[in-house]
């Protein structure tokens, strides 16, 4: 922090080939990760692993550039508390990510409001503030019914159907494994039949480590491809197709999320 002058208000995580949202930002102060001491590197194909302070649309904002997973071999603490001490002093968070459909109403290139989440690692006791907690930062035990601010909800649907995103903007509930194995049919049968719409790997401890210090959490997760749910179907899910849709609907979503940092500031959204 002591490189920039900027003081972000609002950071932004990019999702697996969704980095272009960084490249808005004008006025660059770039860090690598390799450069930030003690920092993890991310090591997924589509995470360029950059640190990226600048404005978006006038708005001083931060940017992951790249996240970190699980199954990238990091303890969970250090995937997502690393982000407290840079993103601590923002307001709000935007999160982006790639996702599996498992809703059978979602195509491929669908835009997900996460309205929940269901946090399966965390059933084992993978849960991002295990440990003493940090009083510094929030409560030992963070109430998480609200996790997904509905002002900001409402907010980008509105900013949605402006945009003209009406036909392929959804909401729904986002569950996250570790990974990195895709998900077998039988999971992905379970997991559509106890309420999740989409499947992925990361998001849901960075939201609960901001949730924990008080920000305000927006995620969007983009339906990059299908769950694969019938045993008769030859589909196999991979991840140069992740990166190919991120490609196809990264105009839209950068679009969609510049334009809500716009609104969140022109609506005043900041108690
Ligand atoms: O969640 P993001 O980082 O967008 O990436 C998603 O895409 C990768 C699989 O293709 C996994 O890392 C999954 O979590
Ligand atoms: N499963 C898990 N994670 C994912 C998927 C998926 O189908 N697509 C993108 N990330």
């Amino acid at each position: 922090m002591a490189q920039t002058d900027i003081r972000p208000r609002i950071g932004i995580v990019c999702g697996s080939g969704l980095g272009g949202l960084a490249n808005l930002l004008k006025d660059q102060v770039v860090f690598n990760y390799r450069d930030i001491p003690n920092f993890p590197q991310s090591t997924v194909h589509g995470h360029a692993g950059r640190l990226v302070f600048g404005t978006l649309k006038g708005r001083p904002c931060v940017c992951m550039q790249g996240r970190f997973h699980l199954y990238e071999g990091y303890p969970i603490q250090k995937v997502s508390r690393k982000m407290p001490s840079m993103l601590y002093h923002q307001r709000h968070l935007i999160l982006t990510n790639a996702a599996g459909g498992l809703n059978q109403d979602f195509k491929v290139g669908d835009i997900m409001i996460m309205k929940d989440h269901i946090n399966m690692p965390g059933f084992a006791g993978n849960n991002p503030l295990s440990g003493p907690n940090d009083e510094r930062f929030g409560t030992r035990f963070p109430c998480m019914s609200d996790a997904y601010d509905r002002e900001l909800q409402q907010l980008a649907m509105e900013v949605g159907q402006e945009l003209g995103y009406g036909d392929f903007l959804r909401e729904g509930v986002y569950c996250v494994l570790s990974g990195p194995s895709f998900e077998t049919i039988a999971e992905c049968r379970m997991l559509h039949r106890l309420g999740a719409d989409a499947v992925g790997m990361s998001t849901v401890h960075e939201v609960i480590v901001a949730r924990h210090c008080g920000m305000r959490v927006f995620a969007l997760s983009l339906i990059t491809n299908q769950a694969v749910m019938d045993y008769d179907s030859e589909e196999k899910a991979n991840h140069e197709e992740v990166l190919q849709t991120g490609k196809q609907r990264s105009e839209q979503l950068e679009r969609l999320v510049s334009t809500l940092v716009t609104r969140i500031e022109h609506n005043n959204i900041y108690a």
